[in-house]
Parts: C-alpha cells; structure tokens; sequence
C-alpha cells in the first residue's frame, strides 16, 4: 500500500478578502492562489497595501475568508467551528503579529509568556501541565533571542520594542508549531538581531520540519528563505527562488506586470502578443495597432 500523498501546509485557491464598513468597501485580497509544501520556508513581499498581512491572518485563522478556500495541513479553516479553530491554532500555528506587544501578556515575564503559549498549546493537543521539559525549552528560546539576562525579570510590557519582538518569536516557538507565520519579525531589530531571530526560526523550523511563511519588507530575511511570493494589489504577482523572479501566470490567464517594466509598457498601452516557442513575448503598440517607439519596424 502506498502512503496517501501528504497535502500541503498551506493550499489558497481563489482566496478572497473584502474589508467592508458601513461607508467603504475595500478588497484586500482577490483570488490568491498560493500553495506552500510542509517544510518550505517562504517570504512574503510587496508594498504597503498589497495584502500581505491580510493573507498572513488568513492563514492564521484570525480572520475568514470572504470567499475562496484556505486549508491548512488539509483543513479548511473557513469551515471549522470556532472552539475547533481556536484548537488548530493554539496545537499547529505559530504566529508573530506585526505589533510584536500583541503577541504578549504585557503584565508577564518572558518565561511566563512562553509558558502561557506552552500550556494553551498542551491542552489543545490534549496533554497535561508543562514539566521540565517545556521548562528546559522555554529557557533554551530566551537564551536564542538573548533575555536570558536580567531583562528575565522584566514585565513584557515594560521591554523594548525590539525585545517584545524578539520574545513574540520565542512565544511562538514554543510549541515547536507545523507552521509559523510571522508579520515583519525582524522590524524594530538591528541588523545582527535579525539575522539572529532569521536564523532560529530556520534551524527550528529545520529541527521539527516546520513550514515557514513571514511578511517582511527586508530583502534579507527574503534572500535567508527558500522562496519568496511578491502580493501586489492582493493578487500574486512574481515568485522568487534562489535570486531570480518569475511573474505568476494567474486564474483567466492574468499576468502583473513588475513595476520596473512599467516604463516599457505603462499600464493601459496596448501589447501584440508574439507566440515563442516556450512562452510569448508582449510588444508595445499605439493605438492604431502600429508598432510603438520602442520596436523594430
Ligand atoms: N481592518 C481593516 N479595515 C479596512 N481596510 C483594511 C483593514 N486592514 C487592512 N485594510 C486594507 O486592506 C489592504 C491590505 O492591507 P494589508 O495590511 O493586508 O497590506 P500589507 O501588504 O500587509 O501592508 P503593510 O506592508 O503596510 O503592512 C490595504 O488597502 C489596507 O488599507
């Protein structure tokens, strides 16, 4: 008997996300179509506004879908009950939000954050109290994202930005989660410390076969990945792996632009298709259908 082939960490098809208020409407995500293997470690880039937190609460179930599917180890987070939700989350996800003091319980030391997350973690998987184990764990993270010093002492919402940031990362190692998404984790951090705070969620996510998915705006932290999705106007425009970009042909065939061709084909120009024999290339033409400045005769 062959093994059933195990799903993907994370699988977007179609996915949707609409901010509605009484007065606007706005349309963060449109049709996402993205998988991530188990394992994978991906960044997700783009500029401001592109959805990129949006997607990454999605697939934190911290927000539904507004239409589209997303399944997480197979499961469809946008079906799940609530309490079965809240199990998921707290058994499998790992999440570093972008406020790195919403992460934390402000009135708590380190050790007692990363405990907290350890005891909810046990009890969604149905195992008792932490014991010395988790406490030898939760030791080892401070010691990873350097508090282990005095700062152990400190309540989390009295440290610095850049320490809350770098205990949220701990919090969210804690339970040795299947997936660990992480909104901008090395923002308010130095250049060492990021690379510090990079390089424990990879040797961790190495160790435990973690899947991986950050936002960030750090070419860095997108160069210390294996793959890197650009989101621009909510859709998925370019996939980058070992330093080069691909744009991502979409749903009905769509295909965005990178903002550096812009000059060559500004939006709203009309393009001759041309057939190659492994793909096709777009020539620029005036409105009459003559070839533009730009191309050969
Ligand atoms: N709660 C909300 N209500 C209304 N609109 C929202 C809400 N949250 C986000 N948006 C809008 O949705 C779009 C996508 O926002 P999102 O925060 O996902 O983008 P982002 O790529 O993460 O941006 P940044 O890099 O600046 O964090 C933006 O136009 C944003 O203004």
């Amino acid at each position: 008997m062959t093994a059933a082939p195990r799903p993907p960490a994370v699988r977007c098809d179609g996915l949707v996300r609409i901010y509605r208020s009484r007065e606007t409407e706005v349309v963060a995500l449109r049709d996402v179509d993205l998988v991530v293997d188990p394992g994978e470690s991906v960044a997700l880039l783009g500029p401001s506004g592109a959805g990129k937190s949006t997607l990454l609460w999605l697939m934190a179930g911290l927000m539904r879908p507004s239409a589209g599917r997303l399944r997480v180890h197979g499961v469809d987070l946008g079906r799940l009950a609530p309490r079965a939700l809240d199990r998921l989350r707290a058994a499998e996800i790992g999440v570093v939000l972008q406020n790195p003091a919403r992460n934390l319980i402000p009135y708590a030391t380190p050790a007692q954050n990363i405990a907290f997350a350890q005891r909810a973690g046990r009890a969604a998987r149905g195992r008792g109290w932490p014991g010395r184990r988790e406490r030898d764990r939760a030791a080892e993270l401070l010691e990873r994202v350097s508090l282990g010093g005095p700062v152990a002492r400190t309540r989390a919402g009295r440290m610095s930005g850049g320490e809350q940031q770098r205990l949220a990362v701990a919090v969210a190692l804690a339970n040795r989660p299947r997936l660990l998404l992480a909104d901008e984790p090395t923002s308010q951090l130095d250049a060492a410390s990021g690379r510090a705070v990079i390089e424990l969620i990879k040797e961790t996510a190495a160790e435990t076969g973690a899947t991986v998915v950050v936002v960030t705006h750090d070419p860095a932290v997108g160069a210390a990945l294996d793959r890197t999705v650009t989101i621009r106007d909510g859709r998925v425009g370019a996939e980058g792996r070992h330093g080069e970009d691909f744009v991502v042909v979409g749903r009905e065939g769509a295909v965005q632009l990178p903002p550096e061709y812009h000059e060559l084909l500004p939006p709203g120009t009309m393009a001759r298709i041309e057939a190659l024999e492994d793909g096709v290339a777009l020539r620029r033409v005036d409105g009459t259908g003559h070839p533009g400045d730009g191309e050969r005769p």
